[in-house]
């Protein structure tokens, strides 16, 4: 009931032992508060909380518009109602090093488990789109070791994203995620592998766990998570995948209603009164205030 049972930091313990546990991890992003709840009844290990999602549902395109204390406070709108782990997109980390310092410390408050930088240029673009830019291997370093010296909780998982292979190719995507391994990122996100073979290389050339980006309409395949955990990816996110799924609904909704003049027919496939006060957990309210209502203590 109000919101979840955990600290951050137990959230962040068990990030991190599920990344350690050999097992693969499935994240989808939770584009909202209460899709979270959904996820977590569903029995997934955590959540992921999109950028591009952020950006789209304030009706903005993925190109670095939205601001820290958007991010930090949706972060926290999402983490707080659940005791899943949470990793958080924080993109280039909005600005220099010292604001990449800040950024953690908000991101932390906000209770996520982890959160990712990339090593994209300012503005930035979504990860499977061409005409990106990154940074070079010197200010992607900075970033990840300003956000790593910043970091007051030593289990706050600090993920490197390198946006390299789309730009340069597989073998400076390795350089790359060496690199900011060595800079002290807990995990490697390597954005835009286009096939499994990547993966797998990229696997090998790490030692921290590596996380695989299932986006609908981008440049890699939607592998099985089978298919990820045999090449021996750690983590894989959906990210943008219950908003698409979601508004495609909406959408078709829209229309029948348009021509129908009415919603009758779509009953049926709308998530029922009854469920969704199951996920508020409504019940417990009822029964907090019978307890305060009814309390005769004298
Ligand atoms: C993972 C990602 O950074 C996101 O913000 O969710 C995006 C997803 C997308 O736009 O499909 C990305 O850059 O891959
Ligand atoms: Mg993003």
């Amino acid at each position: 009931m109000l919101s979840t049972s955990t600290t951050p930091s137990q959230r962040r313990q068990a990030f991190r032992a599920g990344l350690a546990s050999g097992r693969l991890q499935v994240f989808p992003g939770a584009f909202t508060p209460l899709s979270i709840r959904l996820i977590e009844d569903k029995g997934f290990d955590g959540a992921y909380i999109s950028g591009a999602v952020m950006a789209a549902e304030l009706g903005l395109p993925d190109i670095g518009l939205t601001t820290l204390s958007e991010v930090a406070h949706r972060a926290h709108q999402i983490s707080r109602m659940s005791d899943l782990p949470t990793l958080v997109d924080a993109d280039t980390g909005f600005g220099e090093p010292m604001n990449v310092a800040r950024t953690v410390h908000e991101l932390e408050d906000a209770g996520v488990a982890g959160l990712h930088l990339e090593d994209q240029v300012n503005p930035k673009r979504c990860g499977h789109l061409d005409g990106k830019a990154v940074v070079d291997l010197d200010t992607a370093v900075k970033r990840i070791r300003a956000a790593v010296d910043a970091r007051r909780d030593p289990d706050l998982v600090i993920m490197a994203r390198t946006d390299i292979r789309g730009v340069e190719g597989m073998d400076a995507a390795i350089d790359r995620a060496k690199a900011l391994e060595a800079a002290g990122a807990d995990a490697i996100f390597p954005e835009a592998m286009g096939t499994l073979a990547e993966f797998e290389q990229m696997r090998k050339a790490v030692s921290v766990p590596i996380l695989a980006n299932m986006t609908e309409f981008g440049k890699s395949e939607l592998f099985t998570h089978q298919q990820l955990a045999d090449v021996g990816v750690n983590l894989v996110i959906h990210p943008v995948s219950l908003l698409r799924i979601a508004f495609g609904a909406i959408e078709r909704a829209l229309d029948t209603l348009q021509s129908t003049g009415t919603l009758d027919g779509e009953v049926a496939g709308m998530q029922t009164r009854g469920r969704l006060y199951e996920l508020l957990d409504y019940e417990a309210y009822n029964a907090f205030d019978a307890g305060i209502y009814t309390y005769n203590g004298r």
